[in-house]
């Protein structure tokens, strides 16, 4: 059995008057891929940040690889994905990526960022030029420099076309199969998750335990 890399109990996150998340348990296995589903406000955003740690729980304890992600945000090697976050007009894919590589400690080599995201054979071309998906994918290739070995990726095709999604996934099932990456994503839409080796249904601050209605195996 792999090892539990995300391990979530009782989970809660105050935000304003209200409460974001009303006790979340949950874990993700090394090389798994897990989607957070859920409709506007269901609380799948924070629970990304907080596992992430970017946000400090009012409650209940997050481990990642067995640490508490808040407390050692520094040292965290997770990659997490934000949308052309710092990247200079002009740039090609491969100048973006020795660009990142430039402010990471012991970063990955270019041409791995690239092969591991399928981007070698665009690796010329100026970054404004990529389509949607591969755009998308040096998205995950900056978060892969870092060596990042735990992906949180919020929403990571919203807006793209079904091929682009498609390519998007192919880069995360290699990920996870050959590298072991785990990686925690959100969704709202259900034919997503159900491309993710295991869902987690979330409602109003809550992930239900046991089977949902979509009949994919829930957390
Ligand atoms: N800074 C904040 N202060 C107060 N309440 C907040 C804050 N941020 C989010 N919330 C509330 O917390 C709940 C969960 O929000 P969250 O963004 O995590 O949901 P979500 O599932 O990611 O939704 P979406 O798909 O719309 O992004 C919502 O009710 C939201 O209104």
């Amino acid at each position: 059995m792999r090892a539990n890399v995300i391990e979530v109990r009782e989970l809660r996150v105050r935000l304003g008057d209200g409460e974001a998340l009303r006790g979340v348990s949950f874990t993700v296995a090394q090389g798994e891929i897990y989607a957070l589903l859920g409709g506007h406000g269901a609380g799948k955003t924070t629970l990304l940040e907080t596992v992430a740690g970017d946000r400090r729980p009012t409650s209940g304890t997050v481990r990642v690889r067995g640490a508490d992600p808040y407390a050692g945000r520094d040292a965290m090697r997770a990659g997490a994905v934000w949308r052309d976050g710092g990247l200079f007009p002009g740039l090609t894919v491969a100048e973006v990526v020795d660009t990142w590589r430039r402010w990471t400690l012991d970063p990955l080599t270019r041409d791995e960022a690239l092969r591991l995201t399928g981007l070698g054979a665009v690796a010329d071309v100026p970054f404004e030029k990529l389509g949607g998906g591969q755009r998308r994918q040096l998205d995950l290739a900056l978060a892969l420099v870092g060596r990042s070995d735990v992906l949180f990726l919020d929403e990571p095709t919203a807006g793209l076309g079904g091929d682009d999604a498609r390519r998007v996934w192919s880069v995360l099932r290699s990920l996870a199969a050959a590298n072991g990456v785990t990686v925690l994503l959100t969704t709202r839409d259900v034919d997503e998750a159900c491309r993710a080796d295991r869902v987690g249904v979330m409602a109003e601050g809550r992930l239900p335990v046991g089977r949902h209605p979509f009949g994919v195996r829930a957390a």
